[in-house]
């Protein structure tokens, strides 16, 4: 991903008296659920693309070296090659944007990795809760960044929103994204835990503001975690602040994607509210541990005609 956010200086007239019309953003949610908005001979090509925007994701207490080695090895091949084949892609096959881990398994992740160009992310910063002291908070993304790290997913702190301490969100955030350096980082708002729209859209234009080089909505630990309405309203303060600024933004979904038809939807959206360059892993990662295996089955449908079982694709 080469995108980065300089920031600006904290402004809150650019959210202090931001209004979000309910009704109107779950109504526009579920029309992205229930129409058609995709021809069927595109579908193929969409998940594709929704392929090569996914994190791949491990983020248990039972993670262990192996496990994340078998993993990355899915990173680097996510589609089976007689599909590959199928699809015509053998000249660039897909691989997946990034794989995604706590900071203790980043060194078996880059050594996984080696010569794919598939960078290492690492969530940091006291993931999921963040609510571990801030020195020691900063100390891991230097730990994941000496192993090799190369995106560091943070956490904020939740009760500086729920508290409208948008000082105290944006200086955390902004010391966060010092300590990144060079590396992306991407900002998790915890939406689930935000209760408003209101707040997840003011938590979004505070993290921007403050350097965040992506938004993303859920350390998938939340009890809701990545929902349409929530989405909308992430992608709309996206839009938002580049209108203000000029930068763009990324935007990364993450926790409970688990279907190739929930992937689509968010392409849609993405598609609609932003536009085309939002469907590249440059602007757009979905955070999910068990979502290629529905892709890659629907994508064997498209080729074969048939639907193979999940336990015939290597690993999901
Ligand atoms: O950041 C990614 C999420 O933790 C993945 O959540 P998931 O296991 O529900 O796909």
């Amino acid at each position: 991903m080469t995108i980065r956010n300089p920031g600006i200086a904290l402004d809150p007239t650019l959210f202090e008296h931001a209004q979000v019309n309910t009704p109107a953003a779950l109504r526009r949610a579920e029309s992205l659920s229930t129409r058609r908005a995709l021809k069927q001979q595109w579908q193929a090509a969409w998940l594709v693309k929704a392929m090569a925007c996914i994190d791949l994701t491990t983020l248990a207490g039972d993670d262990t070296p192996q496990r994340v080695a078998r993993l990355c090895a899915k990173a680097r091949n996510p589609l089976r090659r007689d599909l590959v084949a199928g699809l015509g892609l053998e000249a660039a096959p897909p691989k997946v944007a990034a794989v995604c881990v706590y900071p203790s398994m980043v060194p078996a992740a880059v050594r996984a990795l080696q010569g794919s160009g598939i960078p290492v992310a690492s969530v940091a910063t006291g993931f999921p809760a963040g609510l571990t002291p801030m020195r020691e908070r900063l100390a891991e993304i230097d730990h994941a960044l000496g192993e090799g790290a190369r995106e560091i997913d943070v956490v904020i702190t939740r009760s500086h929103a729920l508290g409208q301490h948008w000082g105290a969100l944006y200086e955390e955030v902004q010391a966060m994204r010092a300590r990144c350096g060079a590396a992306q980082m991407k900002a998790i708002l915890a939406t689930g835990d935000l209760k408003t729209l209101r707040n997840v859209y003011k938590a979004s234009m505070v993290a921007m503001m403050a350097g965040a080089d992506v938004i993303k909505t859920s350390t998938g630990k939340e009890e809701v975690n990545a929902t349409l309405p929530v989405s909308l309203v992430m992608c709309r303060a996206i839009r938002d602040y580049r209108d203000a600024t000029g930068y763009a933004i990324g935007f990364k979904p993450a926790g409970g994607i688990r279907s190739a038809r929930d992937a689509l939807h968010w392409l849609t959206l993405m598609n609609e509210e932003l536009g085309r360059d939002w469907l590249e892993p440059d602007l757009l990662r979905i955070g999910a541990s068990a979502l290629l295996g529905d892709i890659e089955r629907q994508l064997e449908h498209h080729v074969t005609g048939r639907y193979g079982a999940l336990h015939q694709h290597a690993m999901v």
